[in-house]
């Protein structure tokens, strides 16, 4: 084992979200996922069909492996082939508590757990926080688990944006190029929910980085959007329908959406953004082009090792103006 290059951890933990993989699993799944927590059933009813216009499938858990497969290759590309990467989901097989039984058969010690969520808020952070800490619990003898630090401004996650932000403008037809507007976009929260202060400002920020080096002055503001939860609760807005609505109303012709709130094309990217908000740009006669998220990016799957290696006590890089967030935290549980 590379003590020196792997800070003295024995395993990679990497922890998702979790999806379904077929039509039977489209409920459960749901369940697990709202438990307790006061979604309208009209809500999941509608989840459920844009599940089922995928065949059951979210694409997530098939995105997992091939992160997992290409952290390992850059890895073992880095001498450290011996450094085991383990996946566990909060909502879905395999279940995080399953993969810590597993891992401390394997006689793993101490890990370090990479999340497939890259801000600070209680769905991002907090709750990944809360789901070790519950699945080592119900593990005798489970290994220690260090949450890596939020990385949403990590240059291994925020470039892999600037190049997609690029592209997607340059995919443009040559006459609307120049009057084209950035969409940022992230998932909704409860204005309640803890840690949403945080989340919004490290999204403001990132945005703002993303557009000055993709696009130095031009025009971009971040929405949200995939809001669920009763209407009554007021959550972030606004809703990218309502601002694609505007930009139309406004004069705009056209406009390259940045879906920097997630990690990869997960069913809020190809549902929400590819099929809706698409679907509301194309009725308004607007174009639309969506940037492609990290996924597999070379400089994206690099950052997980820089993660890891940076507890050793190296240097901890972080673009826009917020400065890199310390190994924990406990401002959004
Ligand atoms: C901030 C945030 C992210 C971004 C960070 C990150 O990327 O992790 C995210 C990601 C995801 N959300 C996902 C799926 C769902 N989220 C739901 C519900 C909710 N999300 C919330 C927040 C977030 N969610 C919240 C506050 C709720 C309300 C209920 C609650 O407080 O927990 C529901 C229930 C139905 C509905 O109401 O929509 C589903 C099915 C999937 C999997 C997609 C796939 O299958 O490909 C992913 C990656
Ligand atoms: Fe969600």
């Amino acid at each position: 084992m590379s003590q020196a290059t792997t800070a003295g951890y024995d395993a990679l933990l990497l922890i998702s979200f979790g999806g379904p993989e077929g039509p039977d699993d489209v409920i459960p799944f749901l369940e697990n996922v709202t438990r307790g927590r006061g979604i309208p059933r009209e809500r999941l009813a509608k989840v459920g069909e844009h599940y089922h216009l995928f065949g059951g499938v979210s694409p997530i858990n098939g995105q997992c492996r091939e992160l997992k497969a290409a952290v390992e290759a850059d890895l073992a590309a880095h001498g450290l082939a011996d450094l085991p990467v383990y996946w566990g989901n909060r909502n879905w097989d395999p279940y995080l508590t399953d993969t810590v039984r597993r891992m401390t058969d394997d006689g793993v010690r101490r890990a370090a757990a990479f999340v497939t969520s890259a801000y600070d808020g209680y769905s991002c952070c907090g709750q990944y926080a809360q789901d070790i800490e519950r699945a080592r619990a119900e593990v005798p003898g489970a290994p220690e688990i260090d949450k890596l630090r939020v990385y949403y401004n990590h240059p291994g996650f925020v470039e892999p944006f600037v190049e997609a932000a690029r592209a997607a403008l340059a995919d443009l037809p040559d006459d609307l190029r120049d009057g084209a507007h950035l969409v940022f976009s992230a998932h909704s929260v409860p204005l309640s929910q803890p840690g949403r202060e945080l989340y919004q400002a490290q999204l403001e920020d990132v945005s703002a980085y993303v557009a000055e080096h993709a696009a130095p002055g031009r025009p971009w503001r971040l929405v949200y959007q995939s809001r669920s939860g009763p209407p009554t609760q007021p959550w972030l807005e606004p809703d990218i329908g309502d601002h694609l609505e505007d930009l139309h109303a406004a004069g705009v012709r056209a406009v390259v959406n940045v879906p920097i709130g997630f990690v990869s094309d997960h069913m809020e990217v190809k549902y929400d953004l590819d099929v809706e908000a698409a679907g509301t740009a194309d009725e308004l006669g607007l174009t639309f082009r969506r940037a492609a998220t990290p996924g597999t990016h070379p400089r994206f799957v690099s950052m997980v090792r820089e993660l890891v290696q940076e507890r050793a006590g190296t240097d901890r890089p972080a673009l826009g103006s917020l400065g890199p967030r310390p190994d924990t935290c406990g401002e959004c549980r």
